[in-house]
């Protein structure tokens, strides 16, 4: 998968036009209705022979049109959410800083600079896919601001029990550590990583006990005791974390070995009920 990172300004350069079936959107923490729209792209750019790219942003539009006072609680890095298009079979992803200047451009100059100037056939996108200054473009104007350039797709809401899919929800769900309730949006468990910060077994059973730190652009779970599965590389541990002032402490079951600075996955199973006076006293 090619990744390509462009920045909006009277300097940019824009690389040669690629024609291609594009999914747009954040897409943070790709989840079911990401995925099916990416996978919609999929099955039109196979069909017409041409590639899959993505159109993403980074930072996140609300912390930039907050002007910084709306702090994003993120759900993947965007490392993690390329790795995760690459998986669904993306071929190109155009990476757009957003910025003030990319935020003020309009509707049509968006379309006619990043849509048709990138050798976009078609664009995939949900129904509530809003671009240029304000938002103010949307999937009703935009076969008019592509003037038949490029075809359009919308996909319709997809829901979950009444409420729509999207990355809000996961993030509400996390805040009230409702955990075991998200792998129906996303997919699968939520998953963070991190590194183990110091460990110590314990002088009686076979626990051991660890500190990890987590990394940037995650969100932790509300305080709160949680089942989790750690995923160390090489082996997979069972138990359970503590997590308390954006803090996680570990108990795990088994031997446990443990490698300097070695990156872990933590998949968050579900929440173990408990008070908030009981964690202040742990
Ligand atoms: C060129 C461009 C300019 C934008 N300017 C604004 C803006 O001024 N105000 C706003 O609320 N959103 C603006 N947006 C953000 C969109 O509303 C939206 O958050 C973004 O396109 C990501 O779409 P998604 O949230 O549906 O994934 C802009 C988007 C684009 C592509
Ligand atoms: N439930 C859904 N049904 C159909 N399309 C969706 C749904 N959720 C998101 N999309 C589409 O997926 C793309 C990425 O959307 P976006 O990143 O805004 O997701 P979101 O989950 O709505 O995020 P947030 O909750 O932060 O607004 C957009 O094209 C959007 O319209």
């Amino acid at each position: 998968m090619q990744t390509v990172y462009l920045t909006h300004g009277p300097e940019s350069f824009l690389p040669k036009p690629e024609p291609c079936v594009m999914a747009m959107g954040f897409f943070d923490g790709v989840h079911m209705a990401h995925q099916q729209v990416i996978l919609e792209a999929k099955k039109i750019a196979r069909k017409r022979k041409v590639k899959l790219a993505v159109m993403t942003f980074f930072p996140h539009p609300k912390e930039v049109l907050s002007c910084g006072k709306e702090k994003m609680n993120y759900l993947t890095p965007l490392e993690v959410k390329l790795n995760r298009f690459s998986k669904l079979g993306v071929d190109i992803v155009y990476v757009i800083k957003f910025d003030q200047f990319f935020a003020e451009l309009s509707p049509k100059e968006f379309i006619d600079t990043y849509v048709t100037g990138l050798g976009v056939k078609h664009v995939v996108a949900g129904f509530d896919f809003t671009y240029g200054q304000k938002g103010k473009g949307n999937m009703k104007t935009m076969s008019t601001d592509g003037e038949g350039k490029f075809l359009v797709t919308v996909i319709s809401k997809l829901d979950y029990r009444g409420q729509k899919i999207s990355s809000t929800s996961i993030r509400n769900l996390l805040s009230n550590g409702k955990v075991n309730e998200i792998a129906s949006y996303l997919g699968d468990y939520y998953e963070t990583r991190g590194e183990v910060v110091s460990y110590y077994r314990s002088r009686i059973g076979k626990r051991f006990y660890a500190d990890i730190s987590t990394l940037p652009y995650y969100t932790l779970p509300s305080n709160g005791i949680y089942e989790i599965e750690m995923d160390m590389g090489d082996h997979i541990y069972q138990g359970s974390a503590l997590v308390y002032a954006n803090k996680i402490k570990l108990s795990l079951d088994g031997s446990f070995k443990h490698q300097e600075y070695q990156t872990i996955k933590l998949k968050w199973i579900r929440s173990f009920e408990i008070e908030n006076a009981q964690l202040k006293q742990m």
